[in-house]
């Protein structure tokens, strides 16, 4: 089975390789800017035909979630305008997409997990701009399986574990909000989801799933979380101060709630990610080898423009 994936330094696209090169069946085609940019439609059109693949994983996405709130027509047009151009182009050549979607679809108000046809309400420009994806995508082709993840974090890319881990190797205490709550997903894990349902997806079950990691946490016990493991395995730790969501401002108000049901996505394909500390603790040790903790350098964070 050939598949091909937007992006190529993303977390999802590094993850899916790494999982894929394990796949002697799947052939796995990454193609990101500037051969596809999500924001000029013609080189989505061009090298989804060139490429010829038997089906789309749709990863690439402006995930700058703050920046979106001061430059929304530019997530608008990657998010929501570049959805509906790798639709139309899946369509063109007869094939199904997997498409990546976001918890911060929601409101965050409801005082349960989510589940897939509870009414989604975005707070901000980057939730507004992925819910507008959805809609493209379901518009364009009924041959589409949405996964909306959350909190996703991998050895690759920026996420919240580097940050983490650089921030506890420059201060003896870091101060994280504890008030919002969700899943956190890693990237392996959705490799792993994706391509077990790759061949399921081809032959029909399409829809809404929510895919995230098993067990719920805030952002405080997740960072606890991440230093206790990095302390043990050699590397940086630090104390966690909780904090709430009006203690640390940003552009961005996120969801309190952004905690996923997985149960449609565990009975339709008969997979449920690892307990979410057990693939934290996988992604932690392998950040840090034996006195190497350059990767920790300061990164952009998130993507788009
Ligand atoms: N990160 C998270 O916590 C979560 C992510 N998601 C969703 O999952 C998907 C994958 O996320 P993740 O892997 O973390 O994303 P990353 O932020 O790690 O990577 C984003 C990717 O999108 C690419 N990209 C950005 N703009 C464009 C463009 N104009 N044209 C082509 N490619 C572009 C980037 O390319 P380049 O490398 O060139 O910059 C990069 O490969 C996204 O749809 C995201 O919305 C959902 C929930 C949580
Ligand atoms: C760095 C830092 C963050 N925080 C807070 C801010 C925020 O509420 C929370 C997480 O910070 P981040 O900037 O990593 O989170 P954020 O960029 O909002 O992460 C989101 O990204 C997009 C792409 C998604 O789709 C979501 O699922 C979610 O993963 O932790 C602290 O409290 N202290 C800190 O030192
Ligand atoms: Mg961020």
């Amino acid at each position: 089975m050939r598949i091909l994936v937007t992006g190529t330094q993303g977390q999802v696209v590094c993850s899916l390789v790494e999982r894929a090169a394990q796949m002697p069946d799947v052939e796995l085609i990454t193609v990101g800017r500037p051969e596809l940019d999500l924001a000029k439609p013609l080189s989505v059109r061009r090298a989804i035909a060139a490429a010829k693949p038997d089906l789309i994983v749709s990863a690439a996405a402006y995930t700058a979630v703050d920046r979106a709130e001061d430059e929304p027509e530019l997530a608008y047009v990657v998010n929501a305008i570049g959805a509906a151009s790798v639709a139309e182009a899946a369509v063109r050549i007869g094939v199904p997409i997997i498409h990546l979607s976001t918890d911060y679809v929601f409101s965050g108000d409801c005082d349960r997990p989510y589940r897939e046809d509870d009414d989604a309400v975005p707070k901000t420009i980057y939730g507004y701009t992925k819910l507008e994806s959805e809609h493209a995508i379901a518009s364009v082709t009924p041959q589409h399986i949405i996964l909306r993840t959350s909190w996703v974090y991998s050895p690759f890319g920026a996420n919240f574990v580097k940050t983490m881990l650089r921030l506890a190797g420059e201060r003896d205490t870091v101060s994280v909000v504890s008030d919002q709550w969700g899943n956190p997903t890693s990237a392996l894990d959705i490799a792993d989801a994706i391509l077990r349902i790759a061949p399921l997806c081809v032959r029909g079950n399409y829809g809404v799933y929510h895919l995230a990691g098993t067990g719920e946490i805030n952002w405080s016990g997740f960072a606890s979380h991440i230093f206790r493991t990095s302390g043990i395995a050699g590397g940086p730790f630090a104390s966690v101060r909780e904090i709430s969501s009006a203690d640390y401002p940003t552009k961005a108000k996120r969801p309190l709630n952004s905690r996923l049901s997985t149960e449609k996505f565990e009975k339709t394909f008969g997979w449920r990610a690892p307990a979410w500390q057990d693939s934290v603790d996988m992604v932690v040790k392998r950040l840090i080898p034996a006195g190497r903790h350059d990767e920790f350098k300061p990164m952009r964070h998130g993507t788009g423009g």
